[in-house]
């Protein structure tokens, strides 16, 4: 599907503290808070860690971490994983299962940079707590991740998502899903210039630079969808961090 990049409205929701280890002193990274509207909002730091800070934890993980490219099942066929991944954490947490596939889950203590990583995120995001992490890795542009929601229950029905970037900068969309109400009467019903300002209102994009961290909170899951699309243009690596809190007893959410 065709998706047009969009100037992404933010409101600069003050300074924030970015977590560098080494360079406290340059610590006024701006974040950009997009309300997506009930209940759901981005949070978006460009600078969250220093760029050299960044390049050590990228050539860390892309010599260190165990990748695979597990095959997975989707809309019923199986497929190659379009891009390597890793599952980090804590222990005694139910099983994560996506899309037909059991990842391994290794520990914080088994890459300890990680622990450094997750550390930093946690001082960024007061009150946050994260004990999983999912790593992927983008081999050049062909390797993406399609339209998704991370919703799976044992996420519950809120979560913080926070997602780190290391080298090669890619895009990252965001799209509202269709709404339960009748849409195609609605749209009969509305002149055309209000149906493009919803509807760009219903879509967003963001660069994802290295060293950047996006955080999806509230209803994001529930009412959106993102995606990271192919540019087969680009050849270099990326590396995305996806910290994200399992609950130990979804059942008792529902
Ligand atoms: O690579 C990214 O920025 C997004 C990855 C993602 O959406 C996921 O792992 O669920
Ligand atoms: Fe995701």
């Amino acid at each position: 599907m065709s998706l047009r990049k969009l100037k992404v409205s933010v409101t600069v929701g003050g300074e924030a503290t970015n977590p560098s280890p080494n360079n406290e002193s340059e610590n006024k990274a701006k974040r950009q808070t997009v309300v997506l509207g009930n209940g759901s909002e981005v949070v978006f730091i460009p600078r969250f860690v220093s760029f050299d800070q960044a390049w050590t934890w990228f050539d860390y993980l892309h010599t260190h971490i165990p990748w695979t490219r597990p095959t997975i099942r989707v809309f019923g066929r199986s497929c190659l994983q379009p891009r390597d991944t890793c599952y980090v954490a804590s222990p005694g947490l139910p099983q994560l299962v996506y899309s037909g596939y059991q990842p391994h889950a290794y520990s914080w203590d088994d890459h300890p940079p990680l622990k450094q990583i997750l550390e930093a995120v946690h001082k960024a995001l007061p009150g946050s707590s994260f004990n999983s992490l999912i790593l992927n890795r983008y081999k050049g542009g062909h390797d993406h991740v399609g339209w998704h929601s991370d919703d799976e229950k044992l996420y519950g029905s809120t979560p913080e998502i926070a997602s780190l970037s290391l080298g090669c900068e890619r895009e990252f969309f965001l799209k509202k899903k269709p709404s339960k109400t009748c849409q195609e009467s609605r749209d009969d019903q509305e002149p055309k210039s209000k149906r493009l300002k919803r509807n760009h209102a219903d879509q967003h994009s963001f660069t994802l630079k290295h060293g950047s961290l996006l955080v999806m909170r509230g209803y994001t899951q529930r009412d959106w969808m993102h995606s990271v699309p192919k540019r087969t243009k680009v050849e270099a690596t990326r590396i995305n961090l996806t910290f994200r809190w399992v609950l130990q007893d979804p059942g008792a959410m529902s």
